[in-house]
Parts: C-alpha cells; structure tokens; sequence
C-alpha cells in the first residue's frame, strides 16, 4: 500500500530517459510524474510534493544540483528525497550532489535492480522519518493541548465564581471548579458524584425540563438569583448564568455562579439604612407610613382596630438649647428604648422626625388599649434620664387617632393624630387627648385663620392700640405699650390672644413685627409734632423676629426715618425668645443699647432664667407676669416671688413693672414693696392712639396712696354673717382702732393688701375658705399679725390644729363674752410689734390671755 502510494517525480530533459526510467518503474507501482528541466521540477514540486525525485545532473538552465540545493534549503521540500542520475562517474561530481542535498547516486545506466533496491529504502527511510515527525508533532500538540488545559484548569481556579460543568445526559457533573468546592462545602470529587438537584431546591426533572429549553432556545440562558444548599445544609446567596454548549453529541450546560452574599447584605444595608433613622434604629417616617399602611390592609380584612399614637416631648428644645445637642441626641435614643419597651412586639414604634415619635397598635380593645399604653408611656418617663452626668427630667404628649373611627388613611390618622397631640399639650403636657371631630374644625379654623391672616397684612387690617404704665412714685404716665389688634372683617376687633401664636408658628410674626416696629415709630413721630409730646413706648418682638430678619438694623432704620430719638424706643422681649437663641439675640441687643435703644423683659418669671443668665443681657425693665399679679394678694407663693423679682431686680438695677394690675389691693401690695410702675386696668385699658393722646394731654396719673399712720391701730374683721359683722364693729367702736371688714377670705385679703391691720378677728364657719386656712395664708403674708378665730365648740380639733401650726394665735368659742374679747383685742395690740419697730411682738412678750 505504501508502494502504490508513493509518487516519483522524475526529472531529466531527454524524453527517451524519462521514458526508460518509467518503464523500469512501472512494475513496482510507484506513481510517477514528470518534469523536461530543473525550473519544471520546482514547479512539479510546489503543486504536489513527491515521495521521491529521480533528477538528472546535467540539464540545459537549471542543472541536478541547484535544483537539489534549492528543493533541500526549504523546510517543506528538504526531506522529499532525492536521487541524482548521471553519467559522470568520477568522485567530485558526487561530492558536488552530496553537497547539493541527495541522498543517493544511481549511474546511467541505470541497473533496474538498484534502482528498485535505492528507491524502495529511501522510501522507508521517508517514510520512518515522516513517522516520526508526525509523532513529534502529535506529542507537540498533546503537550500543547494539555498545557492549554492546565492553563484552562488554573484559570478556571482561579476566578472566584464557580464553574459548574453539568452533562446533560448523565445529569451530572463532570467538571467543577475550586471555587466551586469552596462555595459548596464539597471536594471536587464529591462534586462529581452528584447532580444539581444536590445543591438547588428543584427536582431532578425540573433541571433536566430547564436544560432542555435552553438546548432549544426557548429561555433559560438569563441571569438569575438563587440560593443554593452547601454540603452542611447552611444556604448561600448566588447569581447564576447557564449556557448550553454543544459537545461532539452531547450537550454540556455550563453554570457560571457568583456569591453575592456580601452583594445582598449590603443591599440590605442600604434598605436599612434608607427606611431606619440612623440616631434611635426605629423605623422612619417611609417605612412607618408603609407599615400602617399594610397594617390597614390587614386590619380591613380582619376587622381589627388600629390605634396610632403620635408622641411628642416636652420642652425637648429647651434641653437642647441648655445642654446641647448630644445630651439632645442621647436623650432621643434613651427615650426611643422606653418607648419601645411600652409596647408588644406586634406594634410598631416609628420616628418620624425631631423629637415626634408615632407608635402603630393593633389593639381589639381600640380606646381602652391606646389609653392603656398612652398611660405606660406616660409613666416610663417618670424616672428621669442620666445623661452625660445631667439628670433630665422630661415629660410628652401624646394624640391617639383610632381606624376605623377617625380615618382610613395613614395620612389622615397621622395628621389627625398630631392634631390631638397639640391638644394634649394645650391641656398643659404631659397627657395624652384622643381625636375627636371638633378637633378636626379646629384645624379647619386654624386653616381658614391662617389665610386671613395672609391677607390680613395687605389689606391693612392690623392697628395697634397702647396702653400706659404708671409711675407708682409720682403716679404719672411713664410711658406706654403698643399691642396689636386685628380688625378682621366680619369679626370686630381681634386681640392677639386668638392670632399672635400662628404668625409665630407660619412665620409670619417677622412681617407682621416689622409693620409694628414702623408703625411704633410713625406714631411717637406723630406725637413729637403734637402738643402730646415725647412719649416712651415699648413695643413686642418675637423669638422669630431675632433669628429669620435682621431686627437691630431695621429698628434703627424705622428710628432715623422718623427722626425719632432711641431713648423713646423700648423692645419687649419674654425670657423664652431670649433663652431660644442666645448668641444672636445678645449680638442684637447690644447692638440696639449702643444706640440707647431700652430692653424690657415681658411676662417675667414663667421662663427658666437664673440671675447669672440674665445678667448676659443689656437689660433695663423687668416685667412681672400678669399670673403672679393676680394673685399677689391673695396667694403667699406668688406675693413671695414678686417680693423676690422686685428686690432682685433692684438689686440689679433694672426697672420693675407689675403687669396686669386691677384691684386698688394689687396696687397698694406693690407700692408697699416698691414695684417701679404698674400697668393694667385699673390705669387704663389699651386705647387707641387719638384716645390714649387725650389721656397723656389731660396729664392723668394714679391717685396717690392714703397717708400711713404708723400709731394707727388697724383691726381687720372677717365674718360672712353681715348680722354679726356689724355686731363686732359695734363692740369695738369705742375702743379708738381704725375697723375694716370683710365679708369673705378675699375680701380680707384685699382689705389686708391696702391697709396694714395689727389684729385679724375672723368667723371660723365661712364658705369657700374657712377663717383658719385663710388665716393660714394670711400668716404666710403677714407674718406679724394676731390672728384670732371665733369659732363654734364643733370646731375644736381644727382649731388646735391651726394653733399648732401658729396659723391663729387664739381662738374663741360662741357665745362670747364681749367685755373679755375687748380686752383681749387691746392686749393683741399691745402685743404686736409694729412694723416700723416698738412694741413687743406676739411671740416675744407677754403672753396672751386665756381664751374664754
Ligand atoms: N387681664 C388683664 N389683662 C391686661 C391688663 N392690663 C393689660 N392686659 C393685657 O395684658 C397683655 C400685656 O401684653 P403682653 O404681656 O406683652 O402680651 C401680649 C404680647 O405677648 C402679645 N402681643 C401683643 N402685641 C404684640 C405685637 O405687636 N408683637 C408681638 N410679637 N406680640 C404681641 O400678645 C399678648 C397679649 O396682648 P393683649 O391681648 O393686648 O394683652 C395685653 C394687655 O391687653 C389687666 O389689668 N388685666
């Protein structure tokens, strides 16, 4: 078969040897070819190599040895052996052939036997050497093949998906990667023992249904998530993506598949971190609305009530404001773990922004459940808060809407909520109000407030009505207040009671303040160039007025516009917009009393500010809260700090004003404890500008006090019996005291508060306040007074008590023996020390005589 394959070229230009040399070939069965000269030879040989070349020496153009030379120097003809016929015979003409590349020399004439005899060995010898470099080259691509397979095994190692390799007709693996056993738990050999139905939660059949659409085309092919079982059960995150490959007649799907396990983690990082508030961890306003929106729908299918409880702290800006912002943040997340501990696992606690928290409860109870954990809530913050060594005591309020009474919406019960928790802080904190229909028309009113407000400004409904205060030295008018007041339209005149408290919560309180601040000055301008004259006028300034305008350059420009000197110009301001944002607001200050511009503090005493604190401030008028005013005469804790606020304001040399005085009592109270200057109504109300002008131009004043006589004996008794009072007034008519009664614990307190009475003689069985209590109180008061009570024998225990207590000095029972009450009377006067000195007191002298 080799021999009949073998082709000979055979090369000489003499057709006739060409001829022989067939002949004498044909019977081994070589092919044969030819070429007449060396330049067809090459040629022959570049279209098909030969096995063998039989070539002449000696040819016209090319000869036997260049064509040799030439096929033997190129690598794809140098191993085709080659013959050399010739004639020549001598030793130099085959060195030259040797040279040249053939491998052997036949001599013409050619003996056939030899010529068989070279042919077929050299064409063995082709054929080994073809051998072996076919072998050579197949090791060289075996060698090849496997490095490319240990580079694609390295390769397939190294990458940090896994590999998967499935056949689809054994449905097994058969080839993994190592990153496939470390993700999987299993060894490679393992791996190869099983099928994905080990690893994914389908059957079998469900892969085999997948892979078989992929074959065909129909899908499967995309990337998806997964999880898949490692080999201790435990799951792991994976993104896959499958190919059907083609392998001879088989079908081979690749999974390629990646841990994302770090991936969805901080997925859910992110989903955390975009619906939790990052300081308190609690679910934030996104995701509580989501939730009570889901809990709606659940609530609709079961029929279940769904309580939402909007929680807002007390004063929370007050511990910012005071001890900063990280006491603020810890005292949110103290109070968010408290919060949480109030409910049951179900509920949901959200924050929804600041210091609001909304809690979520599905409660069967509905109001009672909602007031139950209101209370708990209420209750958990009793124990104050350690925080960065302060101790904070805080308190909340909380508005509780409830589905489906109130609403259906998650919106329209949050709002509704927080609607209610305004009203609990109305109720004066640290409570809990349920939503009510009412409370939904306040808020519509407050609505249609705030538009009219709005227009209130351009329409030019607002005016400002003054009111004076008094010199209680000279009585006369020191200066006046300008309050604003809204002519709304339809309603008549409005006082700021029912509106200041919305411009400050809208903002508009700094445009509205800046039309005063103007308008203040217009009218002292007004009055400069009347014959009313200079006139003092002090008028309000909110918080807000500080922080959203610049207030010291617009009251100073307000000033020179209407030439109006500083000095007439006073600024009220309370102790809370003064404590809200200190640094501007002294910045402000200190800015406007370089100019003489003065600073009054209004409603003095309700804030939280120490003596230290106010001395910050460039302050000439303190202003006592009209609250203490009220009752300065009556109740001992507010006669004490208004006697307090005057002596320390004195002592800081800042003017005192009592606002809110009424009573000739309240008056007579201050004046004998040296308040500076009232104002009220018993002076005057605020009037408008044409009516206080005509007050200030008649020059009034306040009537000045009754002339004190220090040796006048004063005795004050009290009875609500007018039979009996007149009887006493009867008994004690010779005896030359100065006698004021009193039908009623109040009245003896205003009695009290005008006139300095040394003995205080009252009924026992009074209503409202019985003679002991208000002699209890009077005590407190006026401590130098002897306190006497008439009483009934039924009365006894209390009266002993009320001795005890040094509230009454003696007492009396009825019927009484007029000539011994007398001389007790005159003994009580004896006995007291007066108050401008002389005289021993009731508890340092003699004392006093039995009670009948
Ligand atoms: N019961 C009683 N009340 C008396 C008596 N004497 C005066 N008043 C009232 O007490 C309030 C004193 O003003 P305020 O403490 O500055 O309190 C003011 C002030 O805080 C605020 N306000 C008034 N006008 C302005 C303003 O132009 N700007 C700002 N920001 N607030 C203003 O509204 C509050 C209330 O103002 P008004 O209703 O005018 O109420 C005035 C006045 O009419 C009295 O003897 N008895």
């Amino acid at each position: 078969m080799h021999a009949t394959a073998a082709t000979i070229l055979i090369v000489d230009d003499e057709a006739k040897n060409r001829k022989l040399l067939d002949l004498l070939l044909r019977p081994t069965g070589y092919r044969t070819e030819y070429a007449a000269s060396g330049e067809e030879a090459l040629a022959a040989v570049r279209r098909s190599a030969p096995d063998l070349i039989l070539l002449d020496v000696m040819m016209p153009g090319l000869d036997g040895y260049q064509v040799a030379s030439r096929l033997k120097s190129q690598a794809a003809t140098a191993r085709i052996p080659i013959i050399m016929l010739t004639a020549l015979t001598e030793r130099g003409a085959r060195l030259a052939g040797l040279d040249a590349g053939a491998e052997e020399f036949l001599s013409k004439p050619v003996d056939r036997a030899e010529l068989w005899l070279r042919v077929r060995n050299l064409l063995r010898l082709k054929a080994y050497g073809d051998l072996q470099q076919h072998s050579a080259a197949l090791q060289r691509q075996v060698s090849a093949r496997t490095a490319d397979l240990q580079r694609f095994r390295t390769a397939m190692d190294a990458t940090a998906d896994a590999i998967l390799l499935i056949d689809r007709a054994s449905m097994r693996f058969v080839e993994v990667n190592a990153t496939s056993c470390s993700m999987l738990g299993y060894s490679r050999a393992e791996l190869l023992a099983v099928g994905p139905e080990a690893l994914g939660g389908g059957t079998r059949a469900q892969y085999e249904g997948a892979y078989d659409a992929m074959i065909a085309g129909r899908g499967g092919a995309e990337l998806y998530e997964t999880e898949l079982r490692r080999k201790d059960g435990s799951l792991v995150q994976v993104e896959v993506h499958r190919q059907a490959l083609r392998s001879g007649a088989d079908w081979i799907i690749v999974g390629v598949v990646r841990d994302i396990t770090e991936r969805k983690l901080a997925q859910q990082r992110l989903h955390h971190q975009a619906h939790h508030d990052a300081l308190t961890g609690l679910p934030n306003r996104t995701l509580f609305y989501d939730t009570l929106k889901k809990t709606l729908a659940l609530a609709g299918e079961h029929g279940w009530q769904v309580a939402v409880l909007f929680v807002d702290l007390d004063h929370f800006k007050n511990v910012n404001d005071t001890l900063g912002h990280l006491v603020g943040d810890e005292l949110l997340v103290r109070f968010s773990e408290r919060l949480v501990q109030c409910v049951r696992l179900r509920d949901t606690v959200g924050r929804l922004g600041g210091d609001e928290f909304a809690l979520i409860l599905v409660t069967p109870e509905g109001q009672q459940g909602a007031a139950q954990v209101a209370n708990k809530i209420l209750a958990a913050l009793r124990a104050p808060f350690e925080l960065r060594g302060h101790t904070v005591n805080v308190s909340a309020s909380i508005g509780i809407t409830i589905h489906p009474d109130d609403a259906d919406t998650p919106d329209e019960l949050i709002k509704y909520a927080d609607t209610a928790m305004y009203q609990a802080k109305h109720a004066g904190r640290d409570t809990y109000r349920f939503f009510t229909a009412q409370m939904n028309a306040a808020v519509l009113a407050r609505l249609e407030l705030e538009t009219a407000l709005r227009a209130a400004l351009e329409n030019g409904e607002f005016v400002l009505h003054y009111q004076p205060k008094a010199r209680l030295g000279d009585g006369r008018v020191a200066g006046l207040e300008a309050l604003l007041r809204w002519q709304r339209p339809g309603h008549g005149l409005v006082a700021p009671g029912e509106f200041i408290a919305l411009l400050e919560e809208t903002g508009l309180i700094v445009r509205v303040g800046s039309w005063v601040i103007a308008t203040a000055c217009r009218q002292i301008r007004r009055w400069l160039d009347s014959p009313v004259g200079a006139v003092a006028l002090s008028i309000n300034v909110s918080g807000r007025q500080f922080v959203e305008g610049a207030l010291d350059a617009e009251v100073l420009a307000a000033l020179v516009e209407n030439a109006v000197p500083a000095e007439l110009l006073e600024l009220e301001l309370t102790e809370t917009s003064l404590m809200a944002n200190t640094a501007r607001t002294i910045d402000c200050l200190r800015n406007l009393k370089r100019q003489h511009v003065k600073i009054s503090i209004d409603d003095f005493g309700t804030g939280y500010s120490s003596l230290a604190y106010l001395r910050r401030f460039p302050i000439d008028t303190l202003k006592i809260d009209i609250a203490f005013i009220r009752d300065v005469t009556s109740n001992p804790d507010a006669a004490a700090i208004v006697r307090a606020i005057i002596s320390m304001a004195h002592s800081l040399n800042l003017n005192v004003v009592a606002e809110g005085v009424e009573t000739p009592a309240q008056l007579s109270y201050l004046r004998r404890h040296h308040c500076d200057q009232i104002q009220g109504y018993y002076f005057s109300r605020p009037l408008d500008a044409e009516r206080v002008g005509e007050l200030l131009l008649q020059g009034r004043r306040l009537a000045p006090p009754e002339p004190c006589d220090e040796r006048r004996q004063t005795l004050l008794i009290v009875d609500d019996d007018p039979l009996m009072l007149g009887m006493l007034v009867e008994l004690f008519k010779d005896d030359g005291y100065h006698v004021e009664t009193a039908r009623s614990g109040a009245e003896g307190f205003d009695a009290l508060a005008r006139h300095e009475a040394q003995v205080i003689l009252c009924d026992q069985c009074m209503p409202t306040l019985d003679g002991a209590a208000f002699l209890d109180q009077v005590k407190a008061m006026y401590p130098d007074t002897v306190r006497i009570v008439l009483s009934g024998n039924a009365d006894l225990a209390s009266m002993m008590a009320a001795v005890n207590s040094g509230a009454v000095d003696r007492f009396y029972t009825k019927p009484w023996d007029g000539a011994l009450l007398r001389d007790n009377i005159r003994q009580a006067f004896r006995h007291h020390r007066p108050p401008c000195g002389g005289g021993p007191g009731p508890h340092g002298g003699d004392a006093l005589p039995e009670a009948a």
